[in-house]
């Protein structure tokens, strides 16, 4: 079993294992250690919510649900590689949060056998913080960076020539006694993960031999993953509640896992062992989740919008409204905005559509096409 070494605190795992850096996390101490079998917690157990978690990932190509073209092209090249006896080519995922990008970093470490040394941009401060990731792996290792797009510029500089030739140099001392170290990399997998792929400068992205993309997924997709995830954690999960979950959950599984839970806390404390259709109605109704998939934070986003219009308002005006920060609006709820055509992005700042007015239970005003005279929205822009 290959081992997960996480250089800066992740997320799920160091909260799991309790401990803080440096830690080296064997995937299959999981169910040893709460004595059951990934399948086998039973409701009532105690199992942490970060655990389960953890648990939820899938561990293997074959049980990564949908993005067919991602993992046929993932299955080539790492057979390929592997036919060569060499590691693959440096791999960057790019897509909104929560569709998957972990998940097959993970996947890939697993299914090549080696170790993968966790970390992200924002960990990594200088160049020198570097050296001693890159000169801990072994060959055939997967250095995997998350939120790569936030690397400081130095300090992907300096990553060029680890990802292209295998080596790094490193400054000693400094004036007239400075002296340049060579330093040589083994040959290793850098796998990096971004939400913005905009951000990533054309010289760091071209590195990258494989570059691909996440979609959000269609629904059939998130019942399955539903019922694989309902199975994990213990719990009956009829068809029609599966699908009505997966409805709502905006294309990514992170939510349709997130619904599942809360359905499972209601199912566990009225005492019943299945989720149906009514339960998961129910939940998704208890926590603020609407007919359209909408939840508080996207309806204040419209209602703000609903404000301004006719006129079109700025991000930064938008974040200080509804009190979340410019990034998680552009991450988390604008993609879903958009593609639902309820909001549309104008050279001069956001708007509300008619879609929009309609969901929020409002008139639109103006000529009923969502224009008014002399203002027209421009169609919606490609998202960034
Ligand atoms: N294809 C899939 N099949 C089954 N479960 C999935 C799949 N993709 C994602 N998940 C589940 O969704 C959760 C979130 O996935 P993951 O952490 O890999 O997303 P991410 O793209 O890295 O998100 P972020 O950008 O926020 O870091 C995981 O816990 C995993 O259980
Ligand atoms: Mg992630």
């Amino acid at each position: 079993m290959a081992a997960v070494n996480v250089q800066q605190p992740d997320d799920d795992l160091t909260e799991a294992a309790g401990s803080g850096q440096d830690h080296v996390f064997h995937p299959g101490a999981l169910s040893g250690a709460l004595g059951t079998g990934p399948g086998e917690a039973l409701i009532g157990d105690f199992v942490p919510e970060r655990i389960t978690e953890i648990g939820l990932r899938p561990g293997s190509l074959s049980e990564f649900v949908g993005q067919r073209g991602i993992v046929a092209n993932l299955h080539v090249h790492l057979n390929a590689a592997k036919g060569r006896s060499e590691p693959p080519d440096h791999v960057l995922f790019c897509g909104p949060p929560g569709l998957g990008k972990t998940s097959l970093a993970r996947i890939l470490s697993e299914e090549l056998g080696s170790d993968l040394h966790a970390t992200s941009g924002p960990a990594l401060d200088k160049p020198r913080d570097l050296v001693g990731l890159l000169t801990s792996l072994k060959r055939g290792d997967v250095m995997f960076i998350d939120e790569i797009h936030r690397l400081p510029i130095s300090v992907e500089e300096y990553l060029y020539t680890a990802m292209e030739d295998f080596r790094v140099e490193m400054t000693i001392d400094s004036g007239p006694h400075a002296r340049v170290l060579p330093i040589t990399v083994e040959p290793f997998t850098l796998v990096g993960a971004t939400t913005r792929e905009g951000l990533l400068s054309a010289p760091f992205r071209a590195r990258f031999g494989l570059v691909e993309r996440l979609d959000p997924y269609p629904a059939s997709d998130l019942v399955t993953i539903l019922h694989r995830a309902a199975g994990i954690l213990g719990i009956g999960l009829v068809d029609e509640a599966a699908r009505l979950l997966a409805e709502r959950s905006r294309g990514t599984p992170r939510i349709a896992g997130r619904f599942l839970k809360r359905a499972r806390d209601r199912a566990q404390v009225m005492g019943l062992d299945t989720i149906t259709e009514e339960l998961a109605g129910v939940t998704l109704t208890s926590i603020g989740v609407d007919s359209s998939g909408l939840e508080e934070m996207d309806r204040r986003i419209l209602r703000c919008l609903a404000q301004h219009y006719p006129k079109p308002a700025a991000l930064k005006t938008i974040a200080a409204v509804i009190g979340e920060t410019e990034d998680t609006i552009e991450d988390v709820f604008e993609p879903h905005l958009l593609r639902s055509g309820f909001i549309q992005k104008t050279p001069r700042g956001r708007m509300i559509s008619p879609d929009g007015f309609r969901v929020m239970g409002l008139d639109a005003p103006g000529n009923g096409d969502g224009t008014t005279d002399g203002e027209r929205p421009t169609p919606n822009l490609p998202f960034e």
